[in-house]
């Protein structure tokens, strides 16, 4: 059976990276996805804007919807704090196991935990199962259309605090208009857009900033 894009990722990263070095985990698929194959990754451009909001969250508790390989998990947990953690969901399974296989190339599996499920299904369960309070940052990077349901779903299970920090992969491309209208619209969040570029493309995008006031 032919192998997956995904499992080629996997399969360059396993040859070319350092064992334990996360930057040169997100270097080696950046190459290979601008390079050979492209690749639903946050990439390096968007992935600057990541790190900087990132930094800003200095979160204790992260969470991810949309693992896909792990890129933007890696990018995220290079820069938490020793005890802080990213718990990241995932419903593919083959994403799962690629992400899994390729965060423990960078060294980084004990500081982000991989669920599989819909985010949907999951959200309720993270007080209870994962031993989640608040979180203090979230990435959306799944289907678009999840994006405004979920967020709403966090604030009804009362993940979010004042001065959690979302921010969303896509705004432009492929868009994720409902979400948009949501979030700019909603008195406790305070929005903030990141024009830049899809991934490894010259195609317009953004990331969207929104920062929880209570
Ligand atoms: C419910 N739930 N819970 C967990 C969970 C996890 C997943 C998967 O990780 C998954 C699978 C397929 C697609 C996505 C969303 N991502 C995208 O669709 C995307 C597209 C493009 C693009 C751009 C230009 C193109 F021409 C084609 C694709 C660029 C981007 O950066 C993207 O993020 C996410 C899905 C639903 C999930
Ligand atoms: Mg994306």
């Amino acid at each position: 059976m032919d192998q997956s894009k995904e499992q080629r990722i996997l399969n360059s990263v396993s040859y070319n990276a350092v064992k334990g070095d996360p930057e040169s985990v997100l270097d080696c698929i950046d190459n290979y996805c601008s390079q050979k194959e492209w690749a639903m990754n946050v990439g390096d451009e968007k992935g600057v804007i990541l790190d900087k909001v990132v930094e800003e969250a200095d979160p204790t508790i992260a969470l991810e919807f949309g693992t896909y390989v792990g890129y933007s998990a890696i990018r995220i947990a290079r820069l938490l704090k020793p005890n802080a953690r990213l718990l990241t969901i995932e419903f593919n399974p083959e994403f799962a196991s690629i992400a899994r296989e390729i965060i423990e190339i960078a060294g980084l599996s004990e500081k982000i935990t991989i669920i599989e499920g819909h985010s949907q299904d999951i959200i309720p369960q993270l007080r209870e199962k994962y031993q989640v309070d608040k979180v203090d940052f979230v990435f959306l990077d799944h289907w678009k259309e999840r994006y405004c349901p979920d967020t709403i779903l966090l604030e009804e299970c009362g993940y979010l605090k004042k001065g959690s920090i979302l921010l969303a992969d896509n705004i432009v491309y492929p868009g994720a208009p409902d979400f948009v209208k949501y979030i700019r619209s909603h008195k406790s969040f305070d929005c903030t857009n990141y024009p830049s570029h899809l991934e490894y493309m010259k195609v317009e995008d953004a990331m969207e900033k929104a920062v929880y006031m209570g």
